[in-house]
Formats: structure tokens, sequence, C-alpha cells
């Protein structure tokens, strides 16, 4: 399976999240770099983009030789970067999760402005799945989610720019962590009980790629989903207290289930 996004040095969110939720869901882990980050369990203290000729370059090597089964796509950063992806995966015999990544949990921009359109336009009609957050609804289509029932309308909305499905996760509303799952005619309501545990950062990402993988072993989207977020829930469950911030999310938790969550060495 192959990620394509940006490289985050705390190992929490980006290409590393990604990397470790292949790993630990039994699937090759490969990888096109978009652009590299200085983070940790603070914030985003530097980005830097890679050259357009690099992502595509890191691109054709993986998918011309090895092949892909399936592909997820995260912090894309500028208007040049969302627009060759979005034509690379658009010309990719695989499903593509595309996880429309704008803002870190901190509030640190991973989009330009300028690119919204470009990822309303040209990345999300691509997607065979959309996984946005409540932020990256309201910054692509204006609807504004304030409780589950608003859920249908974020989704109807992301779904006029045209992927096949779309998953809006409710992790940021209070209550259960609820996500609606539909192409606009099957619907599926995944809930889980909120872990009130405050080591989430790369959330978004964890699922994505575990979505991404589960789909490269061969699941339809709804079986993929739905094991991605168990994965997903398990992982926060057991997350880390590394750094003087948010930590990350434990993607081992289902490789050692005897340890327990919360026990890790740096
Ligand atoms: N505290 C939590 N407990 C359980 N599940 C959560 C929690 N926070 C988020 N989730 C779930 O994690 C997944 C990622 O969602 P979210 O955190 O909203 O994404 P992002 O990292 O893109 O902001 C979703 O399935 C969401 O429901
Ligand atoms: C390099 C990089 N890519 C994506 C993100 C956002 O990750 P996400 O899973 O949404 O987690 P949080 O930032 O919300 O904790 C990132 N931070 N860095």
């Amino acid at each position: 399976m192959l990620t394509v996004a940006g490289s985050d040095s705390g190992g929490g969110a980006g290409i590393q999240a990604d990397l470790k939720t292949m790993l630990a869901l039994g699937v090759h882990g490969m990888s096109v770099v978009t652009a590299v980050t200085a983070q940790n369990s603070l914030g985003v203290q530097g980005a830097w983009e890679l050259p357009v000729e690099a992502v595509r370059a890191q691109y054709r090597s993986v998918v011309d030789d090895i092949g892909v089964q399936a592909v997820k796509t995260g912090m894309l950063a500028s208007v040049e970067l969302v627009e060759a992806v979005a034509e690379l995966i658009a010309g990719t015999d695989a499903p593509a999760v595309v996880d429309p990544v704008g803002i870190s949990k901190h509030g640190d921009s991973l989009l330009a402005a300028s690119a919204l359109d470009s990822v309303r336009t040209k990345l999300l009609p691509a997607a065979t799945l959309a996984t946005p957050n409540l932020d990256e609804v309201a910054q692509l289509t204006g609807v504004r989610v304030e409780s589950e029932s608003d859920l249908r309308e974020a989704a109807a909305a992301v779904l006029s720019y045209g992927p096949e499905w779309v998953l809006i996760k409710g992790g940021h509303l209070p209550g259960d962590a609820v996500d609606l799952l539909t192409d606009g005619t099957e619907e599926h309501w995944l809930r889980a009980r909120r872990h009130d545990n405050r080591h989430t950062h790369g959330t978004g990402c964890t699922l994505a790629s575990a979505i991404a993988s589960q789909l490269a072993k061969g699941q339809s989207v709804p079986e993929a989903v739905a094991a991605a977020k168990e994965y997903v829930t398990g992982a926060i469950a057991a997350g880390f207290a590394l750094g003087g911030g948010i930590g990350p999310v434990d993607h081992a938790w289902a490789l050692r289930p005897q340890a327990g969550p919360g026990t890790p060495s740096a």
C-alpha cells in the first residue's frame, strides 16, 4: 500500500503514522513524501514542501515497478502538489483514500488556502473515499457541524465534489466518537466510546491509512472502514504520553495486547 503524505518528525502523524499502521495491519508499506515538517507533541515548528518533480518521481518509481493495491493521500501543502497528486491517483488503477489534511490538531496550517479550490475540483473527484474531519468539512464546504444531526448535510456537501464515498469524522464533537460513511445511497454510522485520552495526535492519518490497508487486502469500503474504526479506537485507548503536549496514538497496540496501554518508551 502507498501513502502520499508529509513527514512528521515526532512520529505521530503523516508518513510515519501511515507506515506504522500498514505494518500493524499486515500490508507492505511504501511512501511518497510530499513535505517535511519539524513537528512534536507541542505543534508544528516548520514545514518544507518537496518539488513536484520529486513527488512525481517517487510515485512513478513505486507504481511502475512494484504496483499498488491502494493509495492514501495526506498533507499535500500547495496547489501544485494537490494538482499533481490528483492527476497521479486518477491515472492509477487502485482505490484512493483522500484525507484532505488542512490544519493540525494544534491549529497549524498544513495546506495553503490557495489550494482549497484544487482539493475540491481535482483531488476529491479522484477519490474512492474522502475522510475529512469537521474543520476540513467547514473549510471545503462551508457546512459547520455542531451535532450528529448535521453529519448528513456535511456528507452531501462533500459528495457533491465527486468522491465515490465520504466518511465524515465526528471525532471533534462531544459525546461518543461518531462517524458517518455514505455514498449517497448507503449509510453506515460508526460509533465508538470516546476515550478520555488527550494523546490523540495522528488519529486522522491513522484511520485513513488503516482504511487503505484494508482496501489493499480486498475488503469493500464499508468493511474496510469498520475494521479501521476498530483499529483507531484501540490505538486511541492505548495512546502514549510522550512529549509535553499531545502524544501520539499507539499504532502497535494490537500487536502487543498483553502489554496494556500507555507503557512505551520513546
Ligand atoms: N477521544 C476519542 N475517542 C475515541 N475515538 C476518537 C476520539 N477522538 C477521535 N476519535 C475517532 O478517531 C477518528 C479520527 O477522527 P478525528 O480525530 O476527528 O480526525 P483528525 O485527526 O483528522 O482530526 C474518528 O473515527 C473519530 O471518531
Ligand atoms: C505531516 C502531517 N500530516 C498530517 C497531519 C495531521 O494529522 P492528523 O492525523 O489529522 O492528526 P493531528 O494533527 O490532528 O493530531 C500532521 N499533523 N502532520
